[in-house]
């Protein structure tokens, strides 16, 4: 039964309608990002994007074999999945965060930045690293990830 009393418009993703009393007028508020507006959100013009920080483990396989910890990487696929479960099991059990382990063992140059990739859009990273991390909500850890840089636990932040 439409709420007649309510515009039945569609919004995007974790966008919600909400009551304010204080000025009797319906506002607009984002279940994850916890942002408030007054002017609906109108779907598919918001540029969706995400943030996310991540930990590469590299292999001999990699699309470059090389990092700023290790010149020449030999590690092979299965080594280095067995070094990022590790990892994995010391964030999810609190022992460790993310950032302080990409800091130290990441194969990628983010590691000098904690690990932190900054904003992106769909189509900038590479499919499989950008359908995991759209696929998480924020704050949520990944499993691990492969792409043709080696295995990634992707942490996504905003
Ligand atoms: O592609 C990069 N680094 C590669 C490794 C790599 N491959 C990736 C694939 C998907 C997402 C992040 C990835 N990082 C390298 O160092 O060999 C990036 C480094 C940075 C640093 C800051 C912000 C974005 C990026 S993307």
């Amino acid at each position: 039964k439409p709420n007649r009393f309510r515009r039945e418009i569609d919004l995007p993703e974790n966008w919600v309608v909400r009551h304010s009393r204080t000025y009797n007028k319906d506002y607009y508020f984002n279940t994850v990002t916890k942002e408030s507006r007054w002017e609906a959100p109108t779907a598919g013009t918001e540029i969706e994007r995400v943030r996310a920080s991540h930990l590469l483990v590299k292999s001999r396989e990699s699309r470059r074999p090389s990092s700023w910890r290790e010149e020449n990487i030999t590690r092979t696929k299965e080594e280095a999945l067995e070094i990022l479960t590790e990892y994995q099991q010391k964030i999810e059990t609190g022992q460790e965060t993310l950032s302080a382990l990409a800091t130290n063992f990441s194969d990628c140059s983010s590691a000098k930045r904690g690990g932190d990739l900054g904003y992106f859009e769909r189509g900038q990273m590479q499919k499989a690293f950008e359908d995991a991390t759209f696929a998480l909500q924020v704050g949520e850890l990944s499993k691990p990830v492969w792409t043709d840089s080696g295995v990634h636990l992707i942490l996504r932040t905003a």
